[in-house]
């Protein structure tokens, strides 16, 4: 087995805690927290005053302090756990032991649908992950095509083809940009490289040429066969194999697997696709460790797994260390991001938060995983005899063995599978296999959710598992963002149905979590899976204040009120809280505005239709579904994301109710500022409630924008803005009723 490396004067890593950053945010938690005990007492007196009260309704304001209580609900999880301990990590690679003691890495990456996730990205994808600095015979890569299309399969054997000369390239001039499409595009400094140029530029001369026929096949091959998602079919498992049989250059294993799919079976989406993969590569390759990516997250940095494994093979931290998180970050964001697509605040901020509380949760993509943490310790593999370990992880003897057996060094690239092998390997991804086992359960990546990720590292981290972030100045990983209005709300929604199905599950987190992990580490887990909720107290901070203020109904403290102070001081240190994150995560000003919008927007629509999603799918009515997100380009939605103007050619479910919020907004600012010009002492009554309508308006500007004053293609539809005007109507009626005595 590889070697660990315990030096305490030569350690592989280093972490560390910034003291200064440390007492700020503790004394920010401290002084928000008082303050928002304030404001809930504030909420409670006022309420239980009104019980008695003839003349002032009472469901306002226990509406707002549903919202309020929530809201600091959330806030409470969410900054605690994020801001108690930071902290930041440091690598020393160069003391990782020999190449030949460090432990092999199987890749396993996952395409699903060809025409939303293009065969050249995926395979530019497959070929960056071939071209790791790491030794070649111990990397394999696997590729699970969910779509079973000829075109996936195809492609991949002429990416096997280029690889077969790219990979040698790189190695031989230390390219440091790994990803063809990347490197071609012009984005390496050649004159950074340490070689002969002469010689190099020849070759590169060369290798271009290649890429470019490479590419042309890439878009033949797209263009002429099938393209459409087969979801009935039996496992296709192929190693791509030499044609000339002495291969002058060992190669990274490549590996196509196709899962059987039937329409009687449930496939569990992503979660099933790497199950079956985790099985089949434990048959070939059985590395001890994985990288999982997602098809068009393609590796930027070559060192990325000699990074990881500066922590696997650290003796003090190697036995718990389930697995190196590193954090999403997309080639394709424009420097407005108006729809937030480079989740700044999750990958940058909490991740790294969560890294001083044993460690993030896995991303579903970008991390180096230990085989083991998914398939328990093996000291309880050793202690349970044959017949119990088949009904964990189902019949094959052959796989059963490979939880014993440390990873198969006999292995060689571009030999094909013996026939018993590979009939084995069909069998351990065909749909019977899971039947009456554990997978899915208790073994590999969960099921009965789509955010996959999120309840395996969950159950990983129950079981006592740590995990490590690592951000290194050149990012590690890059994909592929979503960029249009569309795709935003339709991932976002999916992220928020599968959130809502785990809390709604029996292992919702704010049950099991807290017995099992230390407290702030479950704060991060319920604040997840309990953010779906979002959407009651924002679907009430948009209405009723306004219809208050609408029919005179002042539901806040008064100006001169001394608690006036506590309302403003929420407000203003909250959003110097985020704004001092967004400085410090290095992004601009302007982030803070488009973070704000685009929670406020998800909050009100993908929240509550993904959590109704869930409750649905619960009640049996609806079925779970998987839509990947669209990864091809559309050149005119490019166009409007890059100048940062909002494309809201998406469903009108998203877009009535910000509309018709938005229109209510507008209205209840303009009476708010028409009631106190006319009276001047009306200010000290409803102030908060008239600047709450301006805020809410205001970030919903590009909304009014698209109603009112576009003309272009991405606007609002009149349509839309007619059924918005008719829901606000319906609104107003309803909300009368509400708020008046
Ligand atoms: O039935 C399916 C559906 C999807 N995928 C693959 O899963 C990956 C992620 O899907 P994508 O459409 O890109 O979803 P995103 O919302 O962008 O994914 C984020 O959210 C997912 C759910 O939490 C995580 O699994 C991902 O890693 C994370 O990047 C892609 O490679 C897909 O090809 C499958 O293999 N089978
Ligand atoms: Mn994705």
């Amino acid at each position: 087995m590889a070697l660990h490396v315990n030096s305490t004067s030569h350690p592989l890593h280093l972490h560390h805690l910034n003291k200064s950053t440390l007492i700020i945010n503790r004394l920010y938690l401290l002084l928000h927290s008082i303050a928002l005990t304030l404001l809930i007492s504030f909420r409670i007196s006022s309420i239980l005053t009104l019980f008695h009260s003839t003349t002032q309704p009472l469901i306002p304001h226990i509406l707002i302090f549903i919202s309020e209580l929530t809201l600091s609900f959330f806030w409470s999880l969410r900054q605690y756990s994020c801001l108690w301990r930071p902290i930041t990590r440091t690598v020393f690679p160069e003391r990782l032991p020999e190449d030949d003691q460090l432990p092999p890495i199987d890749v396993v990456i996952c395409t699903a649908d060809p025409l939303k996730e293009p065969p050249l990205g995926v395979m530019n994808t497959v070929i960056s992950a071939m071209a790791l600095n790491y030794p070649s015979r111990k990397l394999s890569v696997y590729l699970s095509d969910d779509g079973a299309c000829p075109v996936t399969l195809e492609a991949m054997r002429e990416a096997w083809k280029f690889a077969k000369m790219w990979v040698p390239f790189c190695e031989k001039y230390g390219v440091e940009t790994i990803c063809p499409a990347d490197y071609f595009a012009g984005q390496e400094v050649d004159d950074e490289l340490m070689v002969d140029s002469d010689e190099y530029g020849a070759e590169k001369v060369r290798i271009t040429e290649e890429y470019k026929s490479f590419a042309r096949k890439m878009t033949t091959i797209s263009e002429s066969e099938s393209c459409i998602s087969n979801k009935d079919h039996p496992a296709v498992v192929e190693v791509m194999v030499d044609e000339n049989t002495h291969n002058q250059k060992k190669m990274p294993l490549l590996v196509y697997v196709s899962r059987e799919k039937r329409p009687t079976h449930p496939h569990h989406f992503k979660a099933g696709a790497l199950n079956a993969l985790l099985r089949v590569s434990s048959l070939i390759s059985n590395s001890p460790y994985i990288l999982g990516l997602d098809c068009d997250m393609h590796c930027n940095d070559r060192n990325s797994a000699r990074q990881a494994m500066c922590f696997h093979l650290d003796l003090k931290l190697s036995s718990s260390l389930a697995f190196v998180q590193f954090p999403q970050t997309f080639h394709n964001i424009s420097k407005h991001d108006i729809y937030e697509s480079e989740l700044r605040y999750f990958f940058k901020t909490f991740l790294q938060g969560m890294d001083g509380i044993k460690g993030p949760g896995l991303c579903g993509t970008c991390y180096y995983l230990k085989r083991e943490a998914l398939f328990g310790p093996p000291s309880l593999l050793e202690d349970i005899n044959l017949n119990e370990l088949k009904q964990s992880f189902g019949s094959s003897n052959d796989f059963i063995k490979s939880l014993h057996t440390k990873w198969n060094a006999e292995l060689e690239c571009g030999k094909a599978l013996s026939d018993e092998l590979l009939q084995e390997a069909k069998l351990l991804a065909s749909c019977e296999y899971e039947n009456d086992t554990k997978w899915g359960k208790e073994v590999g990546f969960r099921y009965f959710t789509v955010v996959e990720d999120f309840l395996t590292s969950f159950n990983m981290h129950c079981k006592q598992w740590v995990s490590v972030l690592y951000m290194s100045s050149r990012p590690s990983f890059l994909g592929s963002g979503t960029t249009s209005f569309n795709d935003v709300m339709i991932q976002s929604t999916r992220w928020i149905a599968g959130l809502m199905e785990v809390a709604l599950s029996r292992f919702s987190p704010i049950i099991y979590g807290p017995l099992r992990m230390p407290i702030l580490q479950s704060f991060y887990y319920t604040w997840l899976a309990s953010s779906p909720f979002i959407f009651i107290p924002l679907w009430i901070l948009a209405t009723i204040p306004q219809l208050s203020l609408l029919n005179d109904v002042a539901i806040y403290p008064k100006v001169i009120n001394p608690l006036f102070i506590v309302f403003l001081y929420v407000f203003v240190s909250s959003n110097l809280q985020h704004m001092r994150e967004i400085h410090s995560t290095g992004a601009s000003l302007q982030a803070w505005k488009h973070e704000q919008r685009m929670w406020m927007m998800k909050g009100i629509t993908c929240n509550l239709y993904g959590s109704i999603h869930a409750i649905m799918e619960k009640l049996g009515v609806k079925e779970a579904d998987f839509i990947p997100t669209n990864k091809a380009i559309n050149d005119d939605e490019v166009k409007l994301y890059q100048m940062g103007i909002y494309n809201f050619q998406t469903s009108s479910v998203f877009l009535v109710p910000l509309c018709s919020l938005i229109t209510l907004n507008l209205l209840a600012f303009v009476v708010g500022v028409t009631k106190i010009a006319f009276h001047k002492e009306y200010v000290n009554e409803i102030f908060i409630q008239t600047f709450l309508a301006l805020y809410i308006t205001w970030m919903g500007y590009p909304v009014l924008e698209g109603m009112m004053l576009r003309k272009d293609k991405g606007r609002i539809v009149p349509s839309v803005s007619c059924y918005s005007v008719i829901f606000s109507i319906v609104i107003l009626s309803f909300g009368k009723l509400l708020v008046t005595h």
